[in-house]
């Protein structure tokens, strides 16, 4: 039997309810599905971790998780602390330097759910966010504070190898999805350096890809289409920044923030990849048991596809897909009463139930 070691960090808020459900499903599907089993370190990362050493994780932090199999992360963020100081000690102090460049996030409306959009028939998206530069590299100072003189800047950093690779990443994404289709986000009208090198560089790549049918679209103009028109879009490809704030916006015409999964994946799988819901901490629910975990279980589906584990990945999310098809298990940002137990509870009794 497989054994694979996951490193779980729970962080902040309802980062812990929803990575502690899906712990429970993660060893209900391993039981199910002959062949494999999970061996689970917890690491008490994040907010009050901070508060008592002064660092969202230790100094040999990655080295703690270097050689696991998959980090399954829930969130960080504390209200007492500042976000810049949670979000760049914890899930940035991990993504970049194991260098988890292709951040992927799948989209689609689940059965039994309903989006906010009359008409969201179509919508199957995959977007793919630049997760390693761009405006998260985190070059600038600020300088002469509290003075009038104050000044401060934020460079968004691109590089000639970073564009290509996550071009490269997005273009056989799309190959390998029946529509063939890819849109690269850009701002090249007012951003007219980086964003005109990512614009020449996605041409570039693209006659690498002759089966891929792609277009061009300005971010602003890319939040209407996707309200709008969210059929004629599949995949898609925008820098840190942009895939951030548009994958926030495709969670909603979904139906909520609590049902988008994410994979912060390293594709050349020299560093585990870390796997997680792409909400936060939700500091207004936290700690209330009605957290909906299902963004996480699906990124729990996204784990076993990355780990090889098809046919567990497969009955994990028609498992998902049933318990969405049935309200009672809808927690209150889908305007239903269940709790997070509940919601786990019937996932696991899908796994054990589904005969496919
Ligand atoms: N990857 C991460 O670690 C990550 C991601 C986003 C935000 N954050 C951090 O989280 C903190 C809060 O950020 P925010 O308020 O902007 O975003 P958020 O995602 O935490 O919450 C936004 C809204 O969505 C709701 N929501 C989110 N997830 C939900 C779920 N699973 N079930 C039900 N409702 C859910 C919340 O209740 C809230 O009303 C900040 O510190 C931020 O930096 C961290
Ligand atoms: O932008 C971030 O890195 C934090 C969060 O908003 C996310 O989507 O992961
Ligand atoms: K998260
Ligand atoms: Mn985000």
């Amino acid at each position: 039997m497989k054994t694979y070691r996951l490193a779980a960090i729970p962080g902040d808020g309802i980062g812990g309810e929803v990575v502690a459900a899906s712990l429970e499903v993660l060893h209900a599907i391993a039981a199910r599905v002959a062949g494999f089993r999970f061996e689970v370190d917890i690491f008490d990362w994040g907010g009050l971790y901070y508060k008592k050493h002064g660092l969202m994780m230790p100094e040999n932090g990655r080295d703690l998780i270097r050689h696991h199999d998959a980090i399954l992360f829930g969130s960080a963020g504390h209200p007492d602390i500042p976000d810049h100081v949670t979000l760049w000690g914890l899930r940035l102090a991990i993504c970049q330097p194991f260098d988890q460049y292709a951040n992927v996030r799948p989209t689609r409306v689940l059965p039994g759910v309903t989006s906010p959009l009359r008409d969201a028939l179509g919508l199957d998206w995959v977007i793919v966010r630049e997760n390693s530069e761009g405006e998260y590299a985190g070059v600038g100072g600020r300088v002469h504070r509290g003075s009038p003189l104050e000044a401060a800047t934020d460079v968004a950093m691109f590089t000639r190898q970073g564009v290509l690779r996550i071009m490269r990443f997005a273009f056989d994404l799309a190959r390998s999805r029946p529509r063939r289709q890819l849109t690269v986000v850009t701002k090249s009208n007012a951003q007219r350096h980086a964003m005109v090198m990512w614009d020449e560089i996605a041409a570039e790549v693209a006659r690498e890809f002759p089966e891929v049918v792609w277009d061009k679209m300005l971010v602003d103009a890319m939040t209407a289409r996707m309200v709008m028109h969210p059929s004629t879009l599949d995949t898609i490809v925008a820098t840190n920044l942009h895939a951030d704030i548009l994958s926030d916006l495709a969670a909603a015409l979904t139906g909520s923030l609590g049902i988008a999964p994410t994979a912060n994946l390293n594709p050349e799988r020299a560093f585990p990849s870390m796997f997680e819901p792409i909400h936060g901490s939700a500091f207004d629910i936290a700690g209330k048991g009605i957290a909906n975990p299902i963004g996480t279980f699906w990124s729990g589906v996204l784990l076993l596809e990355h780990l090889g584990e098809k046919a567990a990945a497969h009955r994990l999310m028609t498992a998902i897909e049933r318990v969405m098809a049935d309200r009672r298990w809808h927690t209150p940002d889908l305007g239903g009463t269940a709790r997070t137990a509940d919601v786990t509870a019937a996932v696991i009794d899908a796994i054990h139930g589904a005969n496919d």
